[in-house]
């Protein structure tokens, strides 16, 4: 059977090996885990009753043709190494590396390579996996994987140098975009009596409603800031005051995140 390994129990792997299963994609025999905590194995096994364990990430290599390296950037040329001895070189290696460049892989393991970048939201289904294959990928591998990828949300596939800005946007862009999601219910909650709780709530219901709008009608941001900005109301005077600020605050935070993302694969 062509099983699928997942090194690495953590938010992602955890993440991915919850997503494969549930969607159906995947049986619980085609899928084997290993990772550095018993402490993460256990939790596995407990959640996934007949799933397959790898007490060692070579181990779980020789049982497995698909890889997926769902370990930190720091950690991934370690398991690199205990893991490539092992295999026959048609096998293929999929990293979920930040940072971690196509030619440090394909210098580390000569056959099948691909870089994934999958975003938190597909815990709930939604969210945007980017893929990126290597120069050694066959047409077969590469279906197979955007194919299990596509059961979580959506795929899209990108060139490598247009890596880093994406993952920006759709990895990294929940933590952001929680982040400015806690601001607007933190400010609303102080200028009013509502609790965290309450302006939370409504907060996330009109981000997630701007966003199916703007999908929905396919209107430009513009447009529908048009729609709601009031001539002369109350909503001109907020985006006017974004406007000014936001651009300089965006670049400035893209800018320092390129330059970690790029320094995770030294
Ligand atoms: N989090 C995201 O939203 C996201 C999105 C896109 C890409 N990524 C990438 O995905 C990778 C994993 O990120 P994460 O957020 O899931 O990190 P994480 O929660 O820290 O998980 C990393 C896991 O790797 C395991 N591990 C460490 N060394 C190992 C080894 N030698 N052998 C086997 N397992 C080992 C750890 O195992 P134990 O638990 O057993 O100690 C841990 O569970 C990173 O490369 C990151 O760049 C993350
Ligand atoms: N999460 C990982 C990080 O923050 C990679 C993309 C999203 O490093």
């Amino acid at each position: 059977m062509d099983c699928l390994g997942v090194i690495g129990y953590g938010q992602m792997g955890s993440m991915l090996v919850n997503g494969f299963l549930t969607s159906g994609v995947l049986q619980i025999d085609e899928v084997v885990v290993s990772s550095k905590s018993k402490r993460s194995l256990d939790a596995c096994a407990a959640a996934w009753p007949g799933i397959g364990i790898a007490a060692t990430n070579a181990e779980l290599a020789r049982r497995c043709r698909t890889v997926i390296i769902a370990v930190r950037p720091q950690e991934i040329m370690t398991v690199l190494r205990e893991i490539v001895p092992v295999m026959d070189g048609d096998e293929h290696i999929v990293s979920l590396a930040a940072g971690v460049g196509l030619a440090d892989l394909e210098a580390a393991f000569t056959g099948s390579v691909t870089r994934v970048v999958p975003t938190v939201t597909s815990a709930v289904g939604q969210g945007t996996t980017l893929i990126c294959h290597g120069r050694q990928i066959g047409m077969n591998d590469a279906l197979r994987v955007e194919g299990i990828f596509s059961s979580i949300g959506d795929v899209v596939l990108v060139e490598e140098d247009e890596l880093p800005a994406a993952t920006l946007l759709s990895s990294c862009g929940p933590g952001l975009l929680a982040a400015i999601i806690e601001e607007l219910a933190g400010a609303t909650a102080r200028a009013s009596g509502l609790s965290p709780d309450q302006t939370l709530v409504l907060a996330t219901g009109m981000v997630t409603a701007t966003a199916a709008y703007l999908r929905e009608t396919g209107e430009a941001p513009s447009d529908l800031i048009r729609r709601v900005a009031t001539g002369g109301g109350i909503t001109e005077v907020g985006v006017q005051e974004l406007r000014q600020r936001l651009p300089g605050v965006f670049d400035e935070v893209f800018a320092a995140m390129l330059e970690r993302h790029d320094a995770m694969g030294e």
